[in-house]
């Protein structure tokens, strides 16, 4: 429900593009107050989804067949001198990008001491009261935190989630340049080893993350820093996603299908399995969990990048009766004054470019505003394909 103070938030959210900083929107539903209620209320009907958008396979099925997994890639040749080796990396990489847009990487340098201290941390501070967590509450002038009230494309999530920056804080220009706006990660006293444990967390997987745009950069045929400089002043959030046990797993979702605006999303999630993929052939299929593996999915940033080679493709979170999960997905994103375009390099006579130049911090607002469904679409980069009769057209 969008109150009036929502349709009010939503104008300043316009005006100051909080949502260059959150891949996700924010305040979007009230708060009960009340904190001795459960995080999540079975009893709200905003969770219960329109049958076309229920889950239609469990959380823990999976496909037996070894071509319908996504792609596990081995990154341990990136520490060898085997330029083949790399070569093979950098291939498997494009290839898993262009025809599934989504893989899982093994080896790959984030020690998983980092993975197991976070999780360890998270289930502390999940498990906390209400009231506790809602002492680092996410607001409007300070969008990280704690929140348990997400929509995504217009559907209540089934989660609890606690986001933060990499870098620690950054300072958005509004609109017109004239006002900054600072935003700075809040931590909650509880446990008092999140914070540090979070942090060590974000920095080994930015490295990670440089890398793999490194890699992907490769495979498109361009310098392996060619996407760096869109990066200087990435504000990337980290978001722990906390999905509690779940009475009505057949009626709601964790996270309901969507696609990433991010480059692309790297993603550590726990043993108990619930990501599903829409494939080409609108299949949904389950992303076994591996121990340690970080899943990579294409954002649209990345598929409008690579004129459409890459694809950024749905997904959503199926959650269980019996067991909470944890995710860690960081949307490696650019700095919201980029302007995304197909790079120029990729482009000939034959392929010309599929899409106008967009800017991502507009993206993004445009994106939170069709989150309220009366005031805006919910717009996609199709908006901006060069053969669309679009809105977004360049006059
Ligand atoms: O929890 C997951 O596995 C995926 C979460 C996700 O897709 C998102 O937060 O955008
Ligand atoms: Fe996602």
């Amino acid at each position: 429900m969008v109150t009036e103070e929502g349709a009010k938030t939503r104008s300043k959210t316009s005006r100051m593009g909080l949502e260059d900083v959150l891949v996700k929107t924010f305040e979007k539903t009230e708060f009960k107050d009340d904190g001795s209620k459960p995080a999540l209320d079975p009893a709200d009907p905003t969770f219960v989804l329109d049958p076309e958008f229920r889950p239609k396979t469990k959380h823990n099925e999976f496909l037996e067949s070894q071509n319908d997994q996504i792609p596990v890639i081995d990154l341990a040749p990136l520490t060898s001198n085997d330029e083949e080796a790399v070569r093979k990396v950098i291939q498997e990489i494009g290839k898993a990008a262009e025809e599934w847009g989504f893989f899982q990487v093994v080896n790959h340098g984030v020690p998983l001491e980092l993975i197991d201290r976070l999780e360890k941390e998270a289930v502390a501070f999940f498990t906390l009261s209400l009231e506790e967590k809602k002492k680092i509450c996410r607001t409007f002038d300070q969008p990280v935190g704690y929140y348990n009230a997400e929509l995504t494309k217009n559907h209540r999530d089934w989660k609890e989630v606690l986001d933060y920056l990499v870098r620690g804080s950054v300072v958005l220009p509004d609109e017109s340049n004239t006002t900054t706006l600072s935003i700075t990660n809040r931590w909650p006293q509880n446990p008092p080893g999140l914070r540090e444990a979070a942090e060590v967390y974000a920095k080994s997987t930015e490295q990670l993350a440089y890398r793999i745009l490194e890699l992907l950069s490769q495979s498109l045929g361009l310098p392996a820093e060619y996407f760096h400089k869109y990066f200087e002043n990435h504000a990337s959030p980290v978001r722990i996603n906390y999905y509690p046990v779940c009475p009505i797993p057949d009626l709601a979702l964790g996270v309901s299908r969507h696609k990433d605006p991010s480059a692309f999303t790297i993603l550590v999630q726990d043993e108990v399995g619930g990501l599903q993929v829409r494939r080409s052939d609108g299949e949904w299929i389950g992303v076994k969990p591996r121990r340690g593996a970080f899943v990579i999915n294409i954002g649209a940033t990345f598929q409008m990048w690579s004129n459409d080679r890459f694809k950024s493709v749905e997904h959503q979170v199926v959650v269980n009766e019996n067991r909470a999960r944890l995710s860690f997905p960081m949307f490696f994103s650019p700095a919201s004054s980029t302007d995304i375009e197909p790079a120029p390099e990729l482009l000939s006579e034959s392929s010309p470019a599929r899409y106008y130049p967009m800017n991502y911090g507009y993206f993004m607002r445009k994106r939170n505003d069709g989150n309220f469904k009366q005031y805006g679409e919910d717009i996609q980069i199709e908006h901006f394909a060069v053969n669309r009769d679009s809105a977004y057209k360049p006059s």
